[in-house]
């Protein structure tokens, strides 16, 4: 099974912070980790924070969760693939139509740009939501783990490489789809007794036995007082040992 480096969002709001945060990253570490760049810093520094990160060697996770009919998002991809990135994300809920589209735009992207394809992964159900908010406001039926599988099915029907969701649902997503589907999963917290927004957690640990593929962590090293010391901790719980700082 394909494991990952661990992949840090670099939620944070200004540039100084999220480039002392490859630095060390980058300098203080054996294995380097996949960088998460999302919304927050995406919308206020463009590509140019992209091409920082990838100056010192990492590998992006390029996380704008994409929503919106299939002719947007398919031209949003097209883009997307001329940045040279490794990973990039759509939401499910926005149907096969609107899937098949993207990966289109971003095949056609990437290819202009002569890039290799970023591979593509679709949110599920996102970890803050919990069965009460899938009952109450999303007015969906069933469980959690039932409407992750759904779409985690339709995702892997769409031609996508994976889906992000939480380590608890892979067993049931493994059994809907290809062997090779990737699991990504955030919603990890080395201390299960501090949430924050998410839901749906798990330790670093737990996630490796789960079967997940990579473990996405923001705020438990971003907000840490040594980032560094956090990062390898978490990487080493997940690879349990084996071949870690
Ligand atoms: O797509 C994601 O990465 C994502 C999907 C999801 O269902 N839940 C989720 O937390 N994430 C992202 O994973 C990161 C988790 O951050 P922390 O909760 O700080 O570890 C954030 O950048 C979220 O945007």
């Amino acid at each position: 099974m394909e494991r990952f480096e661990p992949i840090v969002a670099i939620d944070v709001p200004d540039k100084r912070k999220a480039v002392q945060l490859f630095d060390r990253l980058s300098n203080d570490t054996d294995h380097m980790p996949i960088i998460k760049i999302g919304m927050e810093l995406f919308y206020a520094f463009g590509p140019g924070i992209i091409k920082q990160a990838k100056e010192r060697g990492f590998k992006i996770f390029l996380d704008l969760k994409a929503h919106d009919i299939p002719n947007t998002v398919e031209r949003a991809m097209a883009q997307v693939g001329r940045l040279g990135v490794a990973f990039v994300t759509v939401h499910a809920a926005g149907g096969s139509e609107m899937m098949k589209a993207g990966l289109r735009g971003l095949k056609q992207g990437a290819a202009e740009a002569r890039n290799s394809v970023p591979k593509m992964l679709a949110i599920t159900q996102l970890t803050s939501i919990d069965e009460e908010i899938l009952h109450n406001e999303q007015k969906i039926n069933g469980t959690v783990m039932e409407s992750v599988q759904n779409y985690a099915r339709l995702a892997d029907e769409s031609g996508l490489a994976g889906v992000v969701c939480s380590a608890k649902e892979i067993s049931a997503i493994r059994e809907v789809t290809n062997p090779d589907f990737l699991c990504i999963t955030p919603g990890i917290r080395p201390d299960l007794n501090t949430h924050d927004d998410q839901k749906r957690v798990v330790t670093p640990k737990q996630a490796a036995e789960m079967g997940s593929n990579g473990i996405v962590v923001g705020r438990p090293i971003t907000q840490s007082d040594d980032p560094v010391a956090a990062y390898k901790e978490i990487r080493h719980e997940f690879f349990e040992g084996e071949n870690a700082d």
